[in-house]
């Protein structure tokens, strides 16, 4: 690609003819968080401190420390994150090759069958009717669930009953297809995680992290606004704060599309 392509793309961009859509939830100390079953540890609430605010503690600047999980809100999943992608090279946030965070996605609209059922799973068979539609996923895509989860708040959103949370998510079957089968770049959700509530009963369990994550896939998480993206032709930009050694990190998910 030459120089003034490239060019003419930012330019495109900046004037909308690429419209942005920006695919994360606010960061804040409401943001809800994945809850573990006992006695497992749990991840860190978005919390801050204010430094100063142009005050007698620092007259002319205003700044936050805060701490935050790197699991919590809007986050991007690194294949170490998983025991299956433990021992995989790259497989940490700052050893991802940065290529890895810009990738075209497909989106496959379920909102309507999640609407009706919370514990809805993506199946091999939902997929292929979308592609009968769509044509194949083409490789190296994120594959984008839609579930207008995102619409949702507080307890309706991470929908927690005594047996834990019901969400949908895929089936292991639809994960190895996804995998296998379509060579896919990753899985992104708008739920609080890539698997669904009731994933720990499945075989593999959680077969959303386990599988991805154990083939070197990245997952994306609590994102928004993928109504607004079409089935077929966004490009995702999704990069993740560079900790060392980290599993993942909150970050902005972008994505484009030709208008
Ligand atoms: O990756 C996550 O944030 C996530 O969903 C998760 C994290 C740890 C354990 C289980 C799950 S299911
Ligand atoms: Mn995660």
């Amino acid at each position: 690609m030459s120089l003034a392509t490239l060019t003419q793309f930012a330019q495109a961009v900046s004037s909308g003819a690429i419209r942005t859509v920006d695919l994360t939830q606010t960061l804040s100390e409401d943001t809800p968080l994945l809850v573990l079953p006992e006695p497992f540890g749990q991840t860190a609430a978005f919390r801050r401190e204010e430094i100063s605010r142009y005050d007698d503690r620092g007259v002319a600047w205003y700044w936050n420390n805060f701490t935050v999980g790197e699991h919590t809100g809007t986050h991007f999943d690194a294949p170490i994150h998983w025991v299956t992608g433990k021992d995989l090279a790259d497989n940490t946030v700052d050893a991802i090759r940065p290529s890895d965070f810009i990738a075209p996605a497909v989106v496959i609209d379920c909102s309507a069958q999640c609407a009706e059922d919370a514990d809805f799973q993506l199946t091999r068979a939902v997929i292929e009717a979308w592609e009968a539609e769509h044509g194949p996923i083409p490789p190296k895509s994120w594959v984008m669930f839609r579930t207008d989860w995102s619409k949702r708040s507080g307890d309706a959103y991470t929908n927690r009953r005594a047996d834990g949370a019901h969400t949908p998510g895929p089936d292991p079957e639809a994960c190895r297809f996804l995998i296998e089968e379509r060579d896919a770049h990753g899985f992104g959700v708008e739920t609080i995680g890539t698997d669904a509530g009731q994933a720990h009963l499945m075989d593999p369990p959680y077969p959303a992290h386990t599988l991805f994550h154990g083939a070197g896939r990245y997952g994306l998480q609590c994102l928004e606004n993928l109504d607004q993206l079409p089935p077929t032709g966004a490009v995702i930009v999704s990069a993740p704060l560079k900790i060392e050694g980290g599993s993942g990190s909150p970050l902005r998910v972008l994505a484009l599309v030709a208008e």
